[in-house]
């Protein structure tokens, strides 16, 4: 099932008297199930295709089609200095206003677990490797139970060892869970974990 389209999109951004193009004409699908690795030089318009994806931005012309919820893994993790590593994933419930009832704990703790971070509910970010951090953060973007999900170089800041273990977290969630995730990286040895490679060059997929 295809659960992210982009059809024809075009982006351009204003650049003092100039327009910058930073998608020209791009289609692209991910699918359910798959871990699509989008691979490009810096500049090439891999955030722009991520963030019009996310809905965080949108294009100048095309369409943008996504069936179901979106989660978001960034570059750095993000989390909150003064809440533990459960409360990283409650937090979104807690500012909508929903009860945090035992249920939703549990399901947070059920998340945790199956990042590798089974006992770790209580201790607060400091307390935890990069690699950890990373893995609340990967939780955390799963606790909407997303179809999609989009990841933005999210093992830039780690070692070849840990960046590995995360691309390979993120192949397990996308095959276990179904979803569809889009996992922009530069590091062109985790490649063989993804089910498909996109090359981005100047705003527009070749490969
Ligand atoms: N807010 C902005 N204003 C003007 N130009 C922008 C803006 N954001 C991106 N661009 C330009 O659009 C093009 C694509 O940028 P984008 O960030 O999508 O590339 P990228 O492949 O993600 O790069 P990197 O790997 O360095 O993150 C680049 O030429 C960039 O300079």
């Amino acid at each position: 099932m295809t659960v992210l389209t982009l059809h024809d999109v075009t982006v351009t951004y204003p650049d003092g008297g100039h327009t910058v193009t930073a998608l020209e004409h791009v289609s692209f699908s991910a699918r359910a199930g798959e871990l699509t690795a989008v691979v490009g030089e810096s500049g090439s318009g891999k955030s722009t295709l991520l963030s019009v994806a996310a809905g965080l931005s949108s294009p100048d012309s095309g369409v943008v089609d996504v069936r179901g919820g979106t989660g978001m893994v960034f570059q750095s993790p993000n989390l909150l200095d003064s809440l533990t590593v459960r409360e990283q994933l409650l937090v979104t419930d807690h500012i909508r206003g929903t009860r945090i009832t035992r249920g939703r704990r549990r399901r947070a703790d059920g998340l945790l677990a199956r990042v590798g971070l089974e006992g770790y509910g209580d201790r607060r970010p400091h307390q935890l490797s990069g690699g950890q951090r990373q893995r609340v953060n990967i939780a955390r973007a799963l606790t909407g139970e997303p179809a999609l999900l989009l990841a933005d170089e999210p093992t830039s800041a780690l070692d070849h060892r840990l960046s590995r273990r995360i691309v390979e977290l993120l192949r397990g969630l996308t095959t276990d869970r179904g979803l569809a995730t889009v996992l922009v990286t530069h590091d062109r040895s985790q490649l063989d974990l993804a089910d498909r490679v996109v090359e981005m060059r100047d705003g527009t997929l070749v490969g």
